[in-house]
């Protein structure tokens, strides 16, 4: 169980929920003036995501993660792709659920192949059994591909052309699994440091309903991951974890909530690889963080 504190007016006010099957594949992702914002990725599958560095796209990526693990221990698969130099994810490599992490770009390469390939037998199972979208059956197990894009992309100019093939593979993969996944269960997770319009491969933004933009400088980086000609996330005051969140038609303003290392730490330690205790006591006074919008 996770325990989720909504700060009003300067009081930590507790509003503790459970994280379980009957959540079903939702998680929150913010908190407006009134309310909880919960992102379902059975409706939506997929999230793009920007903004400027350090205005929280890596603890969103955490509080997804954990909520996911939390929710889902038996269904939810993990593929991570870390171009941070896997600083973030490598510590997750030992949770069950995680069944790649790629750090680089041959390691992205053998990632993303894996899945195509888990891709394609979902299709051929879901060929033979006669379903069109994973939502009308049974079969509860969702794969997640999540990617934090690196801070420096090399240019192309300077790459020998093996690796400028391997990174056109990567991007026609990811490509690829956004525009059929989504039916088959998997759901990708796309955040980057760098907002032009090359680096967010179109068929992934067009292929992601929900967008979610951090504290960006200009208005044009704005549109190029909301889509939209606005400024709004420029506009955004410099407060770390305030987001402009774009699902279908709505475009609102949300505080992402902020987890610590310590408390992903103790939420997860149990969903190890070896021996650890499991979670003993729900109220340890560890929560996931909300910070009022000003
Ligand atoms: N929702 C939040 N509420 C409060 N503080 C936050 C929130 N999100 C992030 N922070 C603070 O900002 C710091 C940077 O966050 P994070 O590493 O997620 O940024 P980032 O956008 O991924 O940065 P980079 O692009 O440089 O990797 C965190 O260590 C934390 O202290």
């Amino acid at each position: 169980m996770l325990h989720v504190n909504v700060y009003e007016k300067n009081l930590p006010k507790s509003w503790p929920y459970r994280f379980n099957k009957k959540t079903g594949w939702k998680v929150p992702i913010g908190k407006t003036y009134k309310e909880i914002i919960w992102h379902d990725f059975d409706e939506v599958p997929h999230l793009v995501g920007g903004g400027t560095t350090r205005y929280g796209k890596t603890n969103l990526m955490k509080v997804i993660m954990t909520s996911l693990i939390k929710s889902h221990p038996e269904d939810v698969e993990l593929y991570l792709v870390d171009l941070k130099a896997g600083v973030e994810f490598g510590k997750y490599r030992n949770l069950k659920q995680v069944k790649k992490v790629a750090t680089n770009i041959q390691e992205t390469y053998d990632l993303l192949l894996e899945v195509c390939l888990k891709l394609e037998s979902k299709q051929a199972e879901a060929r033979s059994k006669g379903w069109s979208n994973i939502t009308e059956t049974k079969d509860n197990k969702r794969v997640f591909i999540i990617v934090d894009e690196a801070g420096d992309i090399p240019d192309e100019k300077f790459m020998d052309s093996e690796e400028k093939q391997m990174r056109q593979a990567c991007q026609w993969r990811l490509a690829h699994i956004a525009r059929i996944g989504g039916a088959f269960g998997f759901r990708e997770i796309f955040f980057s440091q760098y907002t032009t319009a090359d680096v967010l491969p179109r068929q992934i933004k067009q292929n992601a309903d929900a967008k979610i933009c951090f504290k960006i400088q200009n208005g044009y980086a704005s549109e190029v991951i909301l889509g939209e000609k606005n400024t709004q996330a420029a506009e955004l005051p410099k407060i770390r974890g305030r987001a402009m969140f774009k699902n279908g038609p709505d475009l609102i303003e949300l505080q992402v909530p902020y987890i610590s290392n310590r408390v992903v730490n103790h939420y997860l330690k149990e969903h190890e690889d070896g021996d650890h205790e499991p979670e003993t006591n729900a109220n340890t006074g560890l929560s996931i963080e909300f910070r009022d919008l000003d």
